[in-house]
């Protein structure tokens, strides 16, 4: 890339949904959830051996009519019994195999959707953290949850329904056709303009439940974003305005999903009305023709029947159809994040695995720009030698934890490379460069566990000796031995009831304990009380020492104590050096650093 373009990259933004049609989405489902397709074949058959019985059943009572209770020479009582005992057995098969399709497509239904979870979780966390944040978290989660079980629903009634009225539409219109081709034509021409009103609804029901859908999401979002800001929203008194933004969220809600309804409601009425119109139409068509004896009394009785058989099947497909657009509309979500491709991709095994050891680092001719902005990082060489205590220092927004996310690799340059020991980042498998990096950030995320398995997630195979250890060489032990119940102690969700600045020496010791090559800091901006400040600072000396290091430094007393000192403003690198030599260079270090100097003395 020239780095006169401005240079764009990194997250590429999550989809609302993609753009598949009806067919290729769920093509593009079945595909993603192998489950549901295997063994399909044998549920259709059993699913056409459980409709051959409904469809017995009119035939039976066409024999019985005509050959047993019109028999010649009186009704043969002996005949219409052996045809009740026949209609009994085969409406007892036809249970069983309704039973069994039943069970099928619901095991099919659940294994295949938990394959469908577990893609779209696990797509998740490979994207980039950028491409994550294009989507609010409740949203996200709304699509592996609630969309999942709208494909859910639709697969397990829906799908039977599907199967079974196909089969009974087949197998009815054959029976109507022997019986008599003329009435089965006409059966056919009063349900003409229902297949053509539902083909109509089709795309109008379509697009009414993807806005539901998109309405849940939203709702979602709104909700958990008003959980997690809790105590923001009360720090500023804004309850009612979050209370109004989720009003207005549920509202959306429910004015789609009533605009969705009102529309189902209209395709069922006006199917039972085409149906009902099917039905007289045949009776009386059938009468005219039983006269004039093209027709015989169980025959008319049999089509009856059979209309009903025919004309169900195609009031459900609107029903059907709901569900399916449902579960499109949840597919297309689904999909929309399964398909959004990783833009900071993992090389696996075709990546350059590295030994541990001494570290370099090089940023060479590096650009940036956040999606959409301008360039953010601009032309930007560094060498840094192992063992190097580098200090990063600039304006706010000058660029700093850029540089830091692109160390980490949490996002890839537009322009340029980063290097490790020589290696393009891109080109060494995360396991590598996880177990060299570690990116220790403003505020750790802690789980809500006890301490000790918090500093676990540094190194999950730590033997209790080996933290202990840890927490004994950062000089961490007098203030866990304070702690309540020592490393027994639980943080609360996210580390609530720790204070800032003892989550920072959490962060510390589960970075100390990963012992990477080359350790990244993103310097914590909360003040934290004078005693715990010392503990974090001799905490981070223990960290850094021996060890390649970049600190974002918002003090100066870090870039003070560094080996190097990188300045940036407005995304360039403009001086580089000891802390010695810049602050007598007059340039933009000699500056911050006499107004930081002033603050405190002041
Ligand atoms: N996710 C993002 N999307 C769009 N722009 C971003 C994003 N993150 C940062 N920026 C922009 O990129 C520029 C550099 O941001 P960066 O976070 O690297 O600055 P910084 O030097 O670390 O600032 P600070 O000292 O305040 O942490 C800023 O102008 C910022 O607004």
């Amino acid at each position: 890339m020239s780095p006169r373009t401005p240079a764009t990259s990194g997250g590429s933004r999550i989809e609302a949904q993609s753009d598949l049609g009806t067919l290729a989405t769920l093509k593009r489902g079945l595909q993603l959830s192998p489950e549901l397709r295997k063994g399909l074949l044998v549920t259709a058959l059993i699913a056409v051996v459980a409709t051959l019985g409904r469809v017995v059943i009119p035939f039976v009572v066409q024999q019985t009519t005509d050959n047993g209770i019109m028999a010649e020479g009186g009704v043969d009582l002996d005949y219409v019994l052996r045809a009740i005992l026949l209609a009994a057995g085969v409406v007892a098969i036809t249970s069983v195999a309704q039973y069994a399709v039943n069970v099928r497509l619901f095991t099919a239904a659940e294994s295949g959707l938990a394959t469908l979870r577990l893609k779209a979780f696990r797509h998740i966390h490979d994207l980039s953290v950028l491409t994550q944040s294009t989507e609010r978290r409740g949203a996200l989660v709304s699509r592996v949850t609630s969309d999942v079980d709208t494909i859910s629903m639709f697969v397990q009634f829906g799908g039977l329904m599907l199967l079974i009225s196909t089969a009974q539409i087949v197998l009815a219109t054959i029976l109507m056709f022997i019986y008599s081709p003329a009435l089965a034509l006409v059966a056919y021409l009063c349900l003409l303009p229902l297949v053509i009103l539902v083909r109509y609804l089709q795309p109008v029901l379509g697009r009414a439940y993807g806005l539901v859908r998109t309405r849940v999401g939203d709702m979602l979002g709104a909700v958990s974003e008003s959980i997690v800001g809790a105590t923001t929203i009360r720090a500023y008194g804004v309850e009612d305005r979050t209370a109004e933004r989720i009003d207005r969220s549920i509202e959306a809600h429910r004015q789609s999903a009533i605009r969705a309804q009102i529309r189902s409601v209209v395709a069922f009425v006006s199917g039972q009305t085409f149906a009902g119109i099917t039905t007289a139409v045949v009776l009386v068509v059938g009468t005219v023709l039983a006269t004039r004896g093209h027709l015989t009394l169980g025959q008319l009785l049999a089509f009856l029947f059979l209309v009903n058989l025919f004309t169900q099947p195609v009031l459900m497909a609107t029903e059907i159809l709901n569900e399916l657009q449902n579960a499109v509309a949840g597919w297309r979500r689904v999909i929309g994040v399964v398909d959004t491709p990783a833009d900071v991709s993992d090389p696996g095994e075709d990546g350059i695995v590295q030994e541990r050891g001494p570290i370099t680092v090089d940023f060479e001719d590096v650009w940036y720009a956040y999606p959409g902005g301008e360039p953010v990082l601009r032309n930007v060489n560094l060498r840094i030698e192992p063992h190097t205590r580098v200090a990063i220092v600039g304006e706010t927004g000058s660029g700093k934890t850029t540089m830091a996310k692109l160390l980490t690799r949490l996002m890839d340059p537009a322009g340029g490379r980063v290097l490790l020991d020589g290696t393009d980042l891109r080109r060494i498998p995360f396991s590598t460069l996880r177990r060299r990096v570690v990116l220790v950030p403003q505020e750790g995320f802690l789980f809500d566990q006890d301490l000790r398995e918090n500093i676990r997630f540094g190194k999950p195979e730590a033997s209790n000796e080996d933290l202990d250890l840890a927490v004994t060489e950062l000089g961490l032990d007098a203030w866990v031995a304070g702690l309540p119940h020592g490393l027994d102690t639980r943080v609360g969700q996210r580390g609530e009831s720790l204070s800032a600045g003892e989550r920072q020496l959490v962060a510390i010791a589960r970075a100390y304990l990963a012992d990477p090559d080359l350790l990244v800091l993103d310097e914590a901006t909360s003040a934290v009380d004078p005693s715990t400040e010392v503990r974090v600072q001799r905490a981070l000396e223990g960290l850094t020492t021996g060890r390649t290091s970049v600190a974002i430094a918002h003090r100066l007393s870090t870039a003070e104590a560094a080996d190097m000192v990188v300045v940036v403003d407005q995304g360039r690198i403009v001086e580089v050096g000891h802390h010695r030599d810049l602050v007598g260079q007059g340039g933009v270090y000699s500056r911050m650093h006499a107004s930081w100097a002033a603050q405190r003395t002041g």
